[in-house]
């Protein structure tokens, strides 16, 4: 019956951690998934999490399906962390929203969406992006195209040559974007770039997809929306995956949404039913306990408030250790310049390590990282980071 089947290569990311856990050795370092570890390598509880959940557990509580497009009061804190809370997008009742099944859920209910009401339309991400867009799109249906991006002889970004690529594509075509924290190079556009791209995006006609799975891990909470909250100044009409994975460390209770901004309120009435429609045919309805986790904590000003500076410790905690990266390979490799390291954003740098470079660290040293050279960078910490830099300096001298 199944003998046509063919075996399953693995996941570049996700295999990455059953290598690691499987690896007898004492000193290995897991730099593979994009998961936040604290200096202890533990994968933090939140304060606000736990007030969240205290609350939840106390008088236990049924567990009814949750609406298809989840709870209303999670929707809502998905459009005001986006959109900001008084945006004009909001009162105007133009933005559709429903809660997903983590980021992943977000990407494949709204590619779902686009493959069936702009058939036509293809996909364009970044070259390189988060490996599973690529995944998710295709499984849509969509033809996947690369848009250039990332300059390894600059260790930034290829500008003109993303512009005119834009430029070329057909009205509604997709184009994936990261608002800030680019997987996996971690290099951003300024908000002046971000500008002249939104410009071709709105003369194009194209469908801009923003991406935003690290928000408050790059910059601040607003900073690291402005290119959504540009879009929506300029009048795009566009979509916006985001994901509690990471800044909630909830990765396992799979909280995302998906938020289509629309001409008017019908139009948004329009789409949130066919985004319902879409839900119902996949999963039906999201997952309760992390949608009334997310639900408290957002709706609640003092726990709200103590989530921003708990995000805010993760992140100067990943921009601490990319400072000691660098400060520790340029010691080691004297000459070379490892500035692009703290100059990276998010919880990702792009180490510039080969393939090769890449298996050699893994075999030699039990350092866990993407072969495209990518490390997670919340990975390192005080008792780890000299030995991840001397093992990191002794591939890179080769
Ligand atoms: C850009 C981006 N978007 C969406 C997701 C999915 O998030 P979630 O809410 O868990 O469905 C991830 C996860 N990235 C990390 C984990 C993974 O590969 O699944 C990673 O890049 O390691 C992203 O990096």
């Amino acid at each position: 019956m199944f003998s046509h089947v063919e075996p399953y290569a693995g996941d570049p990311i996700l295999g990455l951690m059953d290598k690691h856990k499987q690896d007898p050795r004492a000193d290995k370092v897991n730099l593979g998934v994009g998961v936040y570890f604290d200096n202890d390598g533990k994968l933090p509880v939140l304060n606000c999490v736990q007030k969240a959940e205290a609350q939840i557990a106390n008088p236990p509580k049924p567990r009814p399906y949750l609406p298809m497009d989840g709870l209303p009061g999670y929707r809502a804190a998905c459009q005001n962390l986006l959109f900001g809370k008084d945006a004009q997008v909001l009162k105007d009742k133009r933005v559709a929203t429903t809660a997903t099944i983590g980021g992943s859920g977000a990407l494949k209910v709204g590619a779902d969406f686009i493959h069936a009401w702009f058939p036509q339309a293809k996909c364009y991400v970044s070259d390189p992006t988060w490996a599973n867009h690529i995944g998710i799109f295709e499984g849509s249906g969509f033809a996947v195209g690369k848009y250039p991006y990332y300059d390894a002889a600059t260790n930034g970004i290829k500008f003109d040559e993303l512009i005119a690529f834009l430029n070329t594509l057909q009205a509604h075509d997709v184009v994936l974007l990261h608002p800030c924290c680019h997987n996996p190079t971690g290099v951003d556009l300024t908000q002046a770039q971000w500008d002249q791209v939104l410009e071709v995006v709105k003369a194009k006609n194209l469908l801009a997809f923003m991406d935003i799975a690290y928000q408050g891990f790059g910059e601040d909470m607003d900073a690291d929306v402005y290119a959504i909250r540009k879009a929506v100044d300029m009048g795009l009409l566009f979509f916006v995956s985001n994901s509690f994975s990471k800044n909630l460390s909830l990765y396992g209770e799979r909280v995302g949404g998906l938020s289509v901004v629309c001409k008017d309120e019908a139009q948004a009435k329009a789409v949130q039913g066919q985004l319902q429609f879409n839900i119902r045919r996949i999963y039906s309805s999201p997952p309760s306990h992390g949608g009334h986790v997310v639900d408290i904590v957002m709706n609640d000003d003092a726990l709200f408030n103590e989530w921003v500076q708990e995000v805010y410790v993760m992140r100067d905690r990943i921009k601490d250790m990319r400072q000691k990266l660098r400060d520790s390979l340029e010691a080691k490799l004297p000459g070379r310049s490892f500035e692009y390291i703290t100059k990276q954003n998010g919880m990702f740098s792009y180490t510039g390590l080969t393939p090769e470079q890449v298996a050699r660290i893994i075999k030699d040293f039990g350092i866990y990282m993407v072969a495209n050279g990518r490390i997670s960078v919340a990975g390192l910490n005080a008792s780890n980071i000299d030995y991840v830099a001397n093992a990191m300096a002794e591939v890179l001298k080769d």
